[in-house]
């Protein structure tokens, strides 16, 4: 999110010039059903800080803006067309496969999850916490996070919806609890047996203090049943799957992490790049 404020174009042309030409493809090929990877980014932030899906919608970064755009191309176009859509605004999407077959392996990563698992598997000497000061309980930060494994079933619940005659619509993706990033990094100590260096840092541009979801909609419609809702599991699979990625990655003897080591490829079934 806060590289989409320093480079809003490439973001621009990600996911609005992009969802664009996919639809315009989708159009020509007949395509019936059409589910969207959305973000809570598109609510801003919601004054309560629990958004549900008619909270307003009002960005505050490029990211959410561009997503938004897509929503609304996806709307418009679904009105002219007769195209069936499901919206699903992704919360904080963490952990990986928790049978280890497949997770992130994104470079210069960001996300506060992959980020501070490689500070506990020493690729990086530290996590910053981005603001201590936000008006939350203990002044970090606090999200939803939502396994990627329940977010996948939620994507082929909303297809069988569709398939099934369901009308377009609009939902969260999260579990409707939220933690701060100090108890997101005692879920990695608990993990990781022991604790992993931190230093407090501002804020970060874009990034606001508080954001869970409604999630009962995704409930109702869907009748979508998560499975990994626990803090634990998010954190244990993630970290996981950093130890996999490693065993896999040869380091130097002298333990200095080697710059483009042979990690899976993006683009490799074992590969997922958020
Ligand atoms: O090294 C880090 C990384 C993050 N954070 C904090 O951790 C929280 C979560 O940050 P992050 O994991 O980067 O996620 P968000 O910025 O909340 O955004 C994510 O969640 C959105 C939905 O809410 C998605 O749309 C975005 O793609 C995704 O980046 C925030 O309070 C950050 O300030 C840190 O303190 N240190």
């Amino acid at each position: 999110m806060s590289e989409s404020v320093s480079d809003p174009l490439r973001y621009y042309a990600g996911n609005a010039c992009a969802t664009r030409n996919l639809l315009w493809c989708c159009a020509q090929a007949g395509v019936a059903n059409f589910v969207f990877s959305s973000s809570a980014a598109v609510y801003g932030m919601p004054a309560s800080g629990v958004a549900d899906e008619l909270a307003p919608t009002v960005p505050i970064n490029p990211y959410g803006a561009s997503k938004l755009m897509g929503e609304w191309m996806l709307r418009d176009h679904a009105a002219a067309s007769g195209l069936r859509f499901a919206v699903l605004r992704y919360f904080n999407v963490a952990g990986s496969d928790v049978r280890g077959r497949i997770g992130p392996v994104t470079r210069n990563a960001t996300l506060l999850t992959k980020v501070a698992c490689e500070v506990a598997t020493g690729k990086r000497k530290h996590l910053a916490i981005y603001g201590t000061d936000f008006a939350t309980p203990d002044g970090t930060g606090v999200r939803d996070y939502v396994h990627v494994d329940d977010l996948a079933r939620a994507h082929f619940d909303a297809l069988t919806y569709l398939r099934g005659g369901g009308e377009s619509v609009v939902l969260n993706c999260g579990y409707g609890r939220g933690y701060s990033v100090r108890d997101v990094l005692r879920a990695v100590e608990r993990a990781n047996g022991g604790p992993i260096p931190v230093v407090d840092a501002p804020r970060r541009a874009g990034d606001v203090p508080l954001l869970i979801a409604d999630a009962t909609k995704i409930r109702r419609v869907l009748g979508w049943v998560p499975r990994y809702d626990d803090i634990d599991v998010i954190i244990g699979s993630a970290l996981a799957w950093e130890h996999r990625i490693d065993a896999r990655t040869p380091r130097p003897t002298s333990g200095r992490v080697l710059e483009g080591a042979a990690l899976p490829r993006p683009d490799s079934p074992h590969a997922m790049v958020v």
